[in-house]
C-alpha cells in the first residue's frame, strides 16, 4: 500500500468506524496510546478516561450523516464549526454545498468505486471495520459515477482538494502573542492560551460556519443535550444550534449565581466597576466581530450593529460601572425625637434577566451591567432567536475578571428556560424586556413569590406633527423613527398624526423618503434595513398590511407595491420594504396593536386636543414624538401624552441617567441610572436614637 493509500485507509477507517464502534462497544482502551486517549475523528485527546468517554458520547449524539460525509459537531475541537469530513480522503470541507464539488474533483473518490450519494449516502455506521471498508471499496450498491467523476478518472493520481504538504499549509500569526501557527490551530490556541474570542464569523461569506452554542454556568461552558435551530434571517438558513435549556440547566445556573453572591456583593463598587470596564474594553476590541455576528443572527444591517448595537452595549458597561460610584443615600433628622434616620441599599441576590431579539446584546447588557454593578449575581436568558453575541461575550468573561458564577447565561426558549428562571424560588427579582403577553405570564408566574419585577414592553408610539414643525427635519427623522432596525425597536413610531394644513405636503415627502429607505443585504453599506427576525414575524407584519388593505386603507409604498431587489443568496430571507399606510381607522387593530415591523400609519388631525386624545387612544404608553417650533405647545403636549418617554423635535436621543420604561400596557418600573440602581438593590431605613 502506498503511503497515501495507507493514510487514506486509516482516515477512512477511523472516520467511518469510530462513532458506531464506540456505541456498540463503549470501551475507550482501543483509543488509548501511551496513556493518552485520542479521538480518531477529530483528534481530541485527554489523559482522563472519563473526559474521553464524555467526548465520545457527545460525538455519538451529534455526529450526523450527510451525503457521504459526517458533520462533526464535536463540542471540543470544533466548538464553533460543523465540519464535513469526507469519508474517502478525510478532507475537511466547511460548507455543505462544497461536498459535491469536492467529490467530483478529488480523484481518490473517482478512482475507486463510489456509492452514489443520493442512492446510498454512506456506508452503514454499524458493523465491523472490515465490513465497512468492504462496503466503501465495493461501493455498495453498485457504483454509478457522476459524469464529472467519470471524466476525472483520467486525471493524474493526485487529489486537487487534498491539503497541501505541511510546509505549504496556511499559517497565521496570533495577534496576542505573535506565535506563528497553522490557521486551523488558531481557535484552539486562542482558547487555551488567551481565553479570548474564538472567531465565529469569517468576513468572507465563503467561510460560513455552523455554530454550536453552549450555556455559560459557573464560569464554564457547559453543553446541553437538546438544541434549538437558529436561523440567519437574511437567508432563511439554519446556521446555529442554541441550547434548549430546561430545569437542570437553570437550576445549575441559579446555584452557581447563589454561590458567587456573597463574595461579589461584598466587593467595593470600584472593584466591580473595574471588571465591567474591562469587559467593555474587550467587547470594544472585538467590535467588528460582534457586529458581524449580531447582523447575521438578527437580520439587521451590519452598519446598524456597528454603530448602534455593539457601541451601546459597550457603553452600557461603562455607564453603569461609572454610575454605581456616584449614588448617595437619604437621611433625615428628627432632633425633637433625638433620632437620625438614614437609608442603606444592598444588592438583592440572584437576578433573573430575560431579553428579546430586536437589540440582542444591547438589551441584555442593559440589564446585566446595572445588576452586577450593584452587587447582584445574574442568570440571564437571551432570546433563543438571537443568542450568539451573548455567547461570544461569555468568552470574554474570564479575561475581564468576572468571577465564576457572577454572570451565568442560559440559552433556550421562553416557555422552557425562561419560565423556569422566572419561577425559581431563589431568584427574587426579574427584569424582562419583550412582549406584553409574555409579561403577563411572567407576572402570574412570579406572583406567588412576590418577586420584584421590571417589565419593559411594547409600544404603539405616536408622532404628533404640528404645522409649524421644521418639515425637512421632521420628515427625515420620522422615516428613521418609523423604520430603523426594520421597525423592530419598541420605541419606533407606529402612528403619525399630521396637522391637516400640512398633511398633503408631509405625506408626499414622507412617502418619497420611505421609498429611498433601502431594504437590502444586511452587509451592503447602502442598505438602511435588513431582514425581519423570522418567517413567522414576517408573516405577522404582512398580515397587518393585508388587514389594513382589506379595511380600505391605501398602501403608498412598500409591501405589495414596491418590488424588493435582493441578491440571490438572500432570496429566502425575511425582507419587507418600508411601508406607509393611510386611511386606517383609529379603531383598527392596525392602529391599536404593536406591529413591530417597518409599517407606519399616517393620518391627519385638526386640533391639538384631538392630536393628544388620539395619541393616547391605545393601551400602550411607551414613547412619543412631538414636532413643533412652539415651545409652549411642546411642553404642554409632552406633559399630556401618556408615555414614559417623549421626544420633541428629535428621536432616540438617550441619556442613560434618566428613567426608561412605559406606562399602561408598556410596562411597570423604570430602568436607567438611579432607577436601575434602585431596582437592583433593596433599600432599608435605619432609625438611630442618640
Ligand atoms: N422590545 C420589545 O418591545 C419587544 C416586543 N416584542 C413584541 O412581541 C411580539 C412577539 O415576539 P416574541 O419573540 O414572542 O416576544 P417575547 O416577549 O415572547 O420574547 C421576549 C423574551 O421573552 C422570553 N419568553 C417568552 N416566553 C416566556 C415565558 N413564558 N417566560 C419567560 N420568558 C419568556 C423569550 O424567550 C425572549 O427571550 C413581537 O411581534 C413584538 O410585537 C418582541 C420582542 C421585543
Ligand atoms: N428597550 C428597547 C429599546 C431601547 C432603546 C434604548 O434604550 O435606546 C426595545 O426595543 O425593547
Amino acid at each position: 500500500m502506498t503511503t497515501l493509500a495507507a493514510e487514506e485507509d486509516q482516515r477512512t477507517r477511523s472516520i467511518t468506524q469510530h462513532p458506531s464502534h464506540f456505541k456498540d462497544n463503549p470501551d475507550p482502551e482501543p483509543f488509548c496510546v501511551g496513556g493518552v486517549y485520542t479521538c480518531p475523528c477529530c483528534s481530541y485527546s485527554s489523559k482522563l478516561q472519563f473526559n474521553f468517554k464524555t467526548h465520545m458520547s457527545n460525538h455519538l449524539k451529534q455526529a450526523v450523516r450527510h451525503e457521504g460525509y459526517f458533520i462533526c459537531k464535536c463540542n471540543r475541537q470544533c466548538r464553533t464549526a460543523a465540519h464535513f469530513h469526507c469519508l474517502y480522503c478525510g478532507h475537511t470541507i466547511l460548507r455543505k454545498e462544497q461536498c459535491q464539488l469536492h467529490l467530483s474533483q478529488c480523484n481518490i473518490h473517482t478512482s475507486r468505486a463510489l456509492p452514489s450519494p443520493t442512492a446510498s449516502p454512506v456506508p452503514p455506521l454499524s458493523g465491523s471495520n472490515a465490513g465497512t471498508q468492504q462496503q466503501i471499496k465495493a461501493g455498495s450498491p453498485s457504483p454509478s459515477p457522476t459524469p464529472a467523476a467519470t471524466s476525472l478518472l483520467s486525471l493524474p493520481p493526485k487529489c486537487p482538494e487534498r491539503p497541501p504538504p505541511q510546509s505549504q499549509r496556511p499559517t497565521v500569526k496570533c495577534r496576542h502573542c505573535g506565535l506563528t501557527l497553522r490557521r486551523r490551530n488558531l481557535r484552539l490556541h486562542l482558547r487555551r492560551k488567551h481565553k479570548t474570542l474564538i472567531t465565529t464569523m469569517s468576513t468572507s461569506s465563503e467561510h460560513q460556519t455552523h455554530l454550536v452554542l453552549e450555556n455559560y454556568i459557573g464560569g464554564k461552558f457547559v453543553a446541553c443535550g437538546d438544541s434549538i435551530d437558529s436561523y440567519d434571517p437574511s437567508t432563511g438558513q439554519v446556521y446555529c444550534s442554541v441550547p434548549d435549556s430546561g430545569q437542570d440547566e437553570v437550576n445549575a445556573a441559579v446555584a452557581a449565581a447563589k454561590e458567587a453572591f456573597p463574595d461579589w456583593s461584598s466587593r467595593s463598587p470600584e472593584q466591580r466597576a473595574q471588571v465591567l470596564n474591562k469587559l467593555a474594553d474587550l467587547i470594544e476590541a472585538n467590535l467588528d466581530e460582534f457586529a458581524q455576528a449580531e447582523s447575521k443572527d438578527q437580520g439587521k444591517t451590519l452598519a446598524f450593529a456597528r454603530t448602534v448595537d455593539i457601541p451601546r452595549s459597550v457603553h452600557n458597561f461603562r455607564f453603569f460601572a461609572s454610575s454605581v460610584l456616584h449614588h448617595t443615600n437619604d437621611s433625615t433628622q428628627m432632633d425633637h425625637m433625638g433620632c437620625l434616620n438614614y437609608t442603606v441599599r444592598s444588592p438583592v441576590g440572584v437576578a433573573g434577566l430575560i431579553s428579546p431579539w430586536n437589540l440582542p446584546l444591547y438589551l441584555l447588557t442593559w440589564k446585566i451591567a446595572p445588576a452586577v454593578a450593584a452587587g447582584n449575581t445574574v442568570v440571564a436568558k437571551p432570546s433563543e432567536m438571537t443568542s450568539v453575541t451573548a455567547w461570544m461575550m461569555c468568552k470574554l468573561m474570564q479575561e475581564a475578571g468576572v468571577p465564576p458564577g457572577v454572570i451565568n447565561i442560559v440559552f433556550g426558549s421562553g416557555p422552557k428556560a425562561g419560565d423556569t428562571l422566572v419561577g425559581h424560588p431563589d431568584v427574587p427579582l426579574v427584569s424582562f424586556t419583550g412582549s406584553t403577553a409574555t409579561a403577563q405570564r411572567i407576572t402570574e408566574r412570579s406572583a406567588p413569590y412576590c418577586k420584584k419585577l421590571s417589565l419593559e414592553l411594547g409600544g404603539k408610539n405616536p408622532a404628533l406633527i404640528f404645522a409649524d414643525a421644521d418639515l425637512e427635519q421632521c420628515v427625515a427623522t420620522t422615516v428613521r423613527s418609523s423604520f430603523s432596525n426594520q421597525g423592530e425597536i419598541c420605541l419606533c413610531t407606529s402612528r403619525v398624526y399630521v396637522e391637516r394644513s400640512i398633511y398633503p405636503q408631509f405625506l408626499e415627502k414622507f412617502v418619497a423618503a420611505a421609498r429611498k429607505w433601502k431594504t437590502g443585504a444586511p452587509s451592503d453599506p447602502g442598505s438602511n434595513n435588513g431582514a425581519l427576525i423570522s418567517k413567522e414575524h414576517l408573516e405577522k407584519v404582512r398580515s397587518f398590511v393585508a388587514l389594513a388593505r382589506s379595511e380600505g386603507a391605501t398602501v403608498h409604498c412598500g409591501e405589495g407595491v414596491d418590488r424588493l431587489e435582493l441578491p440571490a443568496q438572500h432570496a429566502g430571507g425575511y425582507f419587507l420594504p418600508a411601508t406607509v399606510l393611510t386611511g386606517v381607522a383609529d379603531s383598527s387593530r392596525v392602529m391599536q396593536e404593536e406591529i413591530f415591523g417597518p409599517v407606519v400609519c399616517v393620518s391627519p388631525f385638526d386640533t391639538e386636543e384631538e392630536a393628544v386624545a388620539r395619541g393616547n387612544n391605545v393601551r400602550f404608553g411607551l414613547g412619543a414624538v412631538v414636532w413643533s417650533r412652539d415651545v409652549g405647545r411642546v411642553h404642554r403636549v409632552a406633559g399630556r401624552i401618556q408615555a414614559g418617554l417623549v421626544w420633541t423635535n428629535c428621536w432616540l436621543i438617550r441619556d442613560l441617567n434618566l428613567p426608561f420604561g412605559g406606562m399602561k400596557s408598556s410596562g411597570t418600573g423604570r430602568e436607567g441610572g438611579r432607577d436601575s440602581y434602585h431596582f437592583f438593590t433593596e433599600v432599608k431605613t435605619i432609625c438611630v436614637k442618640h
